[in-house]
């Protein structure tokens, strides 16, 4: 097994599992998020803390039918094997959220089908197609049977590690197809998963380190970022066109977002698929209040950032900026002037953003600045806090090439907030605004997303932080 995988399901900690009380197993796995911590500062111990009183919500929610989380059904009635149930019942999932027992049995189901699942941020999808790559392994063969996709390198070691923790009790084999990765002349992979970026996994494919003659199952996460012609469609195509013809390969694509432009590229890229669905107005979850700051300048945009410190720091959070440069200055300038704050973007080195992430899933860098690089799909359950320092603005160009007033990315927004509010916990969005245009962007989002954002006066920092630490306990 993969032995860098960012380890927060340490397989080597987990607690053996005796029975199937879910309250015990609940108890048990946040003891192990204890055990795997013992090593942070000691002002992380809230943090740890805060993942038991959660829980207790959860289970409430999962009775709610109207919650993105709620199942009729247990796991075992899933058609599981007993071994991958196991490796569930040790991750604390003591029953499916509503977008596994929807999606499970149709993607277990023999003959293989395709298909393409939407459901809120944070209520599940990994372990869907996840459970699916492992339940379609031969494990008796050495080669390469899944293929999974996904937008970042952040991204495709979050999977990993979830593939890693539930197949804790399977012989199952792994191996990432991300940059600098593989030690240089590495001349075959043989591991049963592999999991990556497309730009390296055509790569590695193309010289036949990877051998793709056997692979069953093609997963792309973030299917719609994945398919965008504006995005990394033409290399997922390429991934696409490289798979075997001799046999199907049940292709599974899922995503929270599928906007109506990548639709019928979707529907052709995975043929006959069953489909699940939302309506769009289901499209985020209710349980992330929004909010926005009404700023006089740039440089006014800074100054509330540097006054509401105290409160991104009461939990984790993380700062989205439109540009690499501008994480970098804000956060130079605050590290300047004595905050602690760490940044992340898609120039730094892969061994730094490694780093840099694996510190901020540990709880040791409580605020993340950073750009779209890891707007999607990072999970990291102490986030209660997005700030849109910049609103995610659609690259729009006119007829000449120049860039006219942008409009905002709906889909960028909703994955950005959801990088809050995981698995029915409550997280807060503010976004900042500074003259017209800005305010004209947050209100098409307003509109777009159906849900009210609330203004926070910024004159006194003592409302600011009293209205903003008020959503957040
Ligand atoms: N059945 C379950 N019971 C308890 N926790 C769960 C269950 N399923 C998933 N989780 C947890 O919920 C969190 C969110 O899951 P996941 O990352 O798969 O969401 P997602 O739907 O893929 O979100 P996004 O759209 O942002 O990628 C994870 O921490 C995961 O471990």
């Amino acid at each position: 097994m993969e032995k860098d995988a960012d380890g927060f399901y340490t397989p080597a900690t987990a607690a053996p599992v005796e029975d199937t009380k879910e309250a015990k197993e609940t108890k048990e796995t946040e003891l192990e998020k204890v055990a795997d911590k013992k090593d942070a500062p000691a002002d992380d111990t809230d943090l740890v803390q805060s993942t038991f009183d959660v829980e207790v919500t959860l289970a409430d929610q999962q009775g709610d039918p109207n919650s993105p989380l709620y199942s009729v059904k247990t796991f075992e009635e899933l058609g599981l094997n007993p071994d991958l149930l196991k490796g569930v019942y040790v991750m604390g999932f003591s029953k499916p959220s509503k977008i596994q027992e929807r999606a499970l049995p149709l993607l277990l189901a023999d003959p293989p089908q395709n298909l393409i699942g939407q459901s809120q941020s944070g209520t599940g999808k990994t372990a869907a197609f996840v459970l699916t790559m492992l339940s379609r392994i031969d494990f008796t063969k050495n080669k390469t049977q899944a293929l999974c996709l996904a937008p970042s390198r952040e991204l495709a070691r979050q999977i990993m590690s979830v593939v890693v923790a539930m197949g804790k009790f399977t012989p199952v084999t792994t191996e990432y197809a991300i940059k600098e990765h593989l030690p240089k002349g590495a001349s075959r992979i043989t591991a049963h998963i592999v999991v990556g970026t497309p730009g390296t996994m055509t790569d590695l494919i193309r010289r036949k380190v990877l051998d793709v003659s056997e692979v069953k199952v093609f997963v792309l996460d973030e299917a719609d970022n994945m398919l965008d012609s504006d995005g990394l469609g033409e290399q997922t195509l390429r991934v696409k066109n490289m798979l075997p013809r001799s046999h199907p390969v049940q292709i599974v694509l899922f995503s929270a977002t599928f906007p109506d432009h990548v639709r019928s590229f979707a529907n052709n890229f995975a043929p006959k698929a069953n489909k699940i669905e939302l309506q769009k107005n289901e499209i985020s979850v209710d349980n992330i209040r929004q909010f926005y700051l009404d700023c006089r300048s740039e440089e006014h945009k800074y100054e509330v950032l540097v006054s509401i410190y105290t409160v991104l720091t009461i939990g984790q959070s993380i700062i989205f900026c439109q540009h690499r440069h501008t994480a970098d200055r804000i956060g130079q300038r605050m590290t300047a002037e004595g905050h602690k704050v760490a940044s992340l973007h898609g120039a730094k080195d892969a061994s730094e953003r490694d780093a840099i992430i694996d510190r901020f899933r540990e709880g040791r860098e409580k605020v993340l600045i950073t750009t779209n690089v890891i707007a999607r799909g990072i999970d990291v359950m102490q986030v209660n806090m997005v700030v849109n320092y910049d609103l995610p603005l659609l690259n729009e160009r006119d007829n000449w090439g120049n860039k006219e007033d942008a409009r905002p990315d709906i889909e960028t927004y909703i994955h950005r907030i959801g990088r809050t509010g995981r698995f029915g916990r409550k997280g807060i969005s503010v976004n900042f605004v500074h003259n017209k245009q800005t305010w004209d962007q947050m209100q098409e989002i307003e509109k777009a997303t159906g849900k009210q954002i609330i203004r926070v006066e910024t004159d006194s920092v003592d409302v600011m932080e009293e209205t903003l630490k008020k959503h957040l306990k």
